[in-house]
């Protein structure tokens, strides 16, 4: 959940480049000089009889904030390529699996038609490595999924020493890092909204073990990747404005997480002291962080366990900050759950897990008295009941209402607390929303409910839950007349990849 929270942002959570030199990964042989590129091009894969003699092109983004601020002209050829890397945790922003060799990953592509999709449409003001960055990724984008996998095949088979270093199984956010990429590509040209987004991928990376040197190996994938793929758009400029861009992604990122180094640790170590069985599926998972954990109520955290080392998921905090330092979790297990089975059914007081940094932008704005209309499905309560503590705590107390949606009555795990909490709270008031069976309370899903009371249009708005939840309910109320930059929310793609 590495992304902006209100409904009106846009992203969330990536030199010189001589474009006519060719690196490690493609053909000794430039395609166009013997072939169409679009046919198959099984021989074009790597393999150690095709590992390059001479060294790669420039992806080379270590160095200083300062260098980032001058645009990187061409530089000459890098060191030895590949090989003598450090171990360390890839530059991936979430776990991946890649058992196959890249040819037999993806085959060529073929039907790419680029720029039919409007997202990269390249508007009037974009400078001209925005517009072949977009050219490109519109080609690419039909096909993202063979481009990913062709890319960490690419990174396995070239970069053996760093399999290890991500989890042992595929999951769903396997197309995370391409996704980021994407992200920052679009953002080229939006240097402040860029710089957030990539710095906050850079902090999130420190987790991962990612050091500055592991940036070149994925940037040549990437290149390696978009060479193949991109079979209609590519070109010498087209490469070079991906080297410089991912030179100047990487260079941001590799700052901030220095700079992030300076102030906080890369993970926490946190014990768990409080192991409380709510139904058969959902637990409240209470830790001891290592060393204090300063966060923000409605905010999240990365957890990984001991029995899933390198798959991390997200859990929002169910609590303010606490005097104790105390951390709690709402965790539902879900089939294939593999984070949430663990935390659920496995997990017990003794165990240490691993949080990543605080994240996330649902908090709320103590400087406003609008009232709070919080709507909270399922375990998406947590966060809700973090908020209204946060409330609390502060002093200025403003009205605050919650619909907390739930299957059944019986999935109403928390409800006690909520109604305990709105006895204690004149400002607060708690109504239960029941789906799918009988109930004493209200009936229907939550936008429907919260549709029946109001008016809204004076209230911050805060949705935490499923993803289809939080797409009705911002729709609703949008409907209802409140601004959409008074909505605020996790990021739905992420939440739908943590779903685990
Ligand atoms: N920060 C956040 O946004 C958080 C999100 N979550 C997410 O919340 C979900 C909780 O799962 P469960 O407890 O199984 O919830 P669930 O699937 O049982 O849904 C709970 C309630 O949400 C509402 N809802 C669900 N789908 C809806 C739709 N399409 N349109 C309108 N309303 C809908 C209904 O009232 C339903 O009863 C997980 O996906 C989890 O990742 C959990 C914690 C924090």
């Amino acid at each position: 959940m590495d992304a902006p929270t209100t409904t009106s942002s846009a992203g969330s959570d990536g030199s010189g480049g001589n474009s006519g030199d060719w690196g490690w990964f493609t053909p000794s042989r430039k395609p166009a000089e013997d072939q169409p590129r679009t046919q198959d091009r099984t021989q074009d894969r790597p393999s150690d009889e095709r590992t390059p003699n001479r060294p790669v092109n420039p992806v080379r983004p270590v160095g200083t904030g300062a260098d980032r601020r001058t645009p990187v002209e061409p530089g000459p050829a890098s060191g030895p390529w590949p090989g003598d890397r450090p171990a360390g945790g890839p530059p991936a922003t979430g776990p991946e699996e890649q058992h196959q060799r890249p040819d037999e990953a993806a085959s060529a592509p073929h039907d790419v038609r680029p720029g039919l999709d409007p997202r990269f449409a390249v508007p009037e003001t974009a400078s001209p490595d925005a517009v072949l960055l977009r050219r490109t990724m519109a080609e690419i984008e039909p096909i993202s999924d063979k481009v990913t996998s062709y890319f960490y095949a690419l990174l396995f088979v070239q970069h053996p020493e760093l399999r290890p270093l991500f989890p042992a199984a595929m999951d769903a956010q396997r197309d995370r890092l391409f996704k980021a990429v994407l992200t920052a590509a679009r953002l080229v040209d939006d240097n402040d909204i860029l710089t957030e987004f990539l710095s906050r991928l850079g902090r999130g990376h420190r987790k991962y073990g990612t050091q500055p040197e592991h940036y070149p190996a994925v940037g040549e994938c990437l290149i390696g990747a978009l060479t193949r793929y991109a079979v209609n758009t590519w070109s010498d400029e087209a490469e070079a404005a991906w080297v410089r861009a991912y030179t100047q992604f990487s260079q941001i990122m590799i700052d901030a997480a220095a700079e992030d180094e300076l102030i906080a640790p890369a993970w926490w170590h946190a014990e768990v002291v409080g192991h409380e069985l709510r139904t058969p599926d959902i637990a409240v998972v209470t830790v001891r962080p290592d060393q204090p954990y300063p966060f923000l109520a409605g905010q999240y955290a990365s957890v990984e366990t001991p029995w899933w080392p390198r798959v991390w998921r997200h859990y929002s905090f169910a609590s303010a900050p606490r005097s104790d330092g105390l951390l709690s979790f709402h965790v539902k297990a879900v089939p294939a759950g593999w984070v949430s089975s663990a935390l659920v059914h496995r997990a017990r007081p003794g165990d240490v897990i691993r949080l990543g940094p605080p994240a996330g932008s649902m908090t709320v704005d103590h400087s406003s008295d609008s009232g709070l209309l919080c709507l909270g499905g399922g375990t998406g309560i947590a966060p809700i009941k973090a908020l209204v503590e946060d409330v609390a705590d502060y002093g200025r107390h403003r009205t605050v209402e919650v619909f907390y949606g739930a299957r059944s009555d019986h999935d109403l795990y928390d409800i006690d607390t909520m109604l305990r909490l709105a006895r204690k709270h004149p400002w607060l008031a708690v109504r239960p929303v029941v789906s799918d069976g009988p109930t004493n309370g209200l009936s229907g899903q939550l936008p429907d409910a919260v549709r029946q009371y109001g008016p809204w249009n004076a209230f911050d708005a805060y949705l935490s839950g499923p993803p289809g939840m939080i797409r009705s309910g911002v729709d609703a109320l949008v409907g209802i007349g409140i601004p959409s930059h008074r909505i605020r929310h996790d990021s739905i793609e992420e939440l739908a990849a943590a779903a685990e």
